[in-house]
Order: C-alpha cells, then structure tokens, then sequence
C-alpha cells in the first residue's frame, strides 16, 4: 500500500484555507503518497469541493458514535460523507485528554466504517508510561480496545511527548512500536506515526520499518513544509 501523509489542522483554519488545497496540489501533482487533509469540521465541506478530481483526500478530525439526533455539538459520520469526506480521525490523544474512553473510540471508528469512512485510529503513551517502561503495554491494550471489530481502517501510532513538542520519538523508538503494534494487529493496517515530524525528520521517519505513513500536526499548516514531507514518502511498503 502507498503511505498515507496526513495534516491533522487541528483547531486552526479560515474560510479561504481552501487555496491551501490548490497550492498542495500545484506543490504535489503526481504524489507517491496517499495524501489527507483534516480540517477544522465547518471547512470539509469547501475543502472537499476544491479537491474534487485532485488527488487530495479530506477527512475529519472526530465523529460520533451515534447516528444523527440528540447529540449537542458532535459530528455525524454520515454528515462528513455527504460533504466529501472519506477519512476520520477517531482518539487522537488531545480528546482522549478530555475524556473520550477506548469503547467510544471503537464505536466511533465502527460507526465510521458503517457509514463509508476510513478510519485512523490513535494510539499513543504519556512520557511517565514510557519512563515506567510501560509504553508498549499502554499502546497494545489501547488497540485492543479501540480498534474496530471488522472493516478498514488505519492506526496512527502518535506518543503524547512529541506532540507538538519538537521532540520527535528516535527511529529506533519507533521501529520498536510499530514492530510491537504490528505484531499485535497483523497484516492489513498501515501504521502512521505523529509528533513533530517535519521536513527535516520526515525521510528518516517515513523509511523506519512497519511505518506506513506519517500524521502532522504543526508542519501541516504550511503547504511548502507539507509538501515537502509529502515528497518524502515511498510509494510502496
Ligand atoms: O498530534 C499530531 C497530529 O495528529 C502531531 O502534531 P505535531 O505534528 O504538531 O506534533
């Protein structure tokens, strides 16, 4: 399978970040890659009628697990398709922070699949699990509980330490969780890793064994600096 890049733009964007779409396209015509933008849920919608007939997927960045109706403030999966949406992110660490279990990370990528979208799962440790030597335990327990039963769906292995920190896992760190989280799901999903990659990392980062793409923060809000990560993957794993 190709390697997914993927910007993850958090809670950042405008309107007219719709060009951001163009000028990515104009940077990568012919990309090697699977490439992903995730934006802020009001722009998917825009974003997604610009990228038509380019190579550039949009997803969202969370959904809920229950079908539409009473649900104040959520997104239904169902609502991202029909604005052109074909990923999700479902667990990133910032809404497992405030709260979100490994069951309704599982039933939101399930309710995900259910209704045509590909899922990116995500996984990852605080830095005392890791001090406490128990980084790859917490992850392997995490997938077990928040992978869905059936479907297709990516992981995104993202330490909580290097998020948004500058402090990027060693290759060989991530060599031995992608080892660890592909040991533990078997064949089929590709394994991005997150946390602070960026163009002077992404080569080394993107040639690491098991590692089937990368989820960017920071970098991602800049089209050069996305492009040129981008630019950096391998078409084959
Ligand atoms: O959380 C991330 C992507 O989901 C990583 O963010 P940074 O690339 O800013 O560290």
């Amino acid at each position: 399978m190709k390697q997914l890049i993927a910007a993850n733009w958090k809670m950042n964007g405008q309107p007219d970040w719709a060009d951001k779409v163009s000028a990515l396209t104009a940077l990568v015509p012919d990309p090697s890659c699977d490439l992903l933008i995730c934006p802020p849920h009001p722009l998917v919608g825009s974003l997604a009628i610009t990228a038509e007939g380019t190579p550039i997927k949009i997803g969202g960045q969370d959904c809920s697990e229950y079908e539409a109706g009473a649900h104040t403030g959520e997104t239904d999966a169902a609502l991202l398709v029909t604005l052109g949406a074909t990923y999700v992110i479902v667990g990133h660490s910032e809404r497992r922070a405030a709260g979100e279990t490994d069951t309704r990370v599982k039933a939101k990528a399930e309710r995900a699949i259910n209704q045509g979208l590909r899922p990116i799962v995500c996984v990852g440790e605080s830095l005392a699990q890791r001090e406490a030597g128990e980084a790859v335990s917490v992850v392997t327990n995490q997938l077990e509980a928040s992978l869905p039963a059936s479907g297709d769906y990516d992981i995104a292995y993202e330490p909580i330490w290097a998020i948004g920190t500058g402090r990027t896992a060693t290759a060989g760190d991530i060599a031995q969780m992608h080892a660890a989280i592909r040991n533990a799901v078997g064949s089929g999903p590709r394994i991005l890793y997150g946390g602070s990659v960026k163009p002077a990392n992404a080569v080394e980062i993107l040639r690491t064994p098991e590692v089937g793409g990368a989820l960017v923060g920071g970098a991602s809000l800049d089209m050069e600096s996305f492009s040129k990560i981008a630019h950096a993957a391998i078409s084959e794993r």
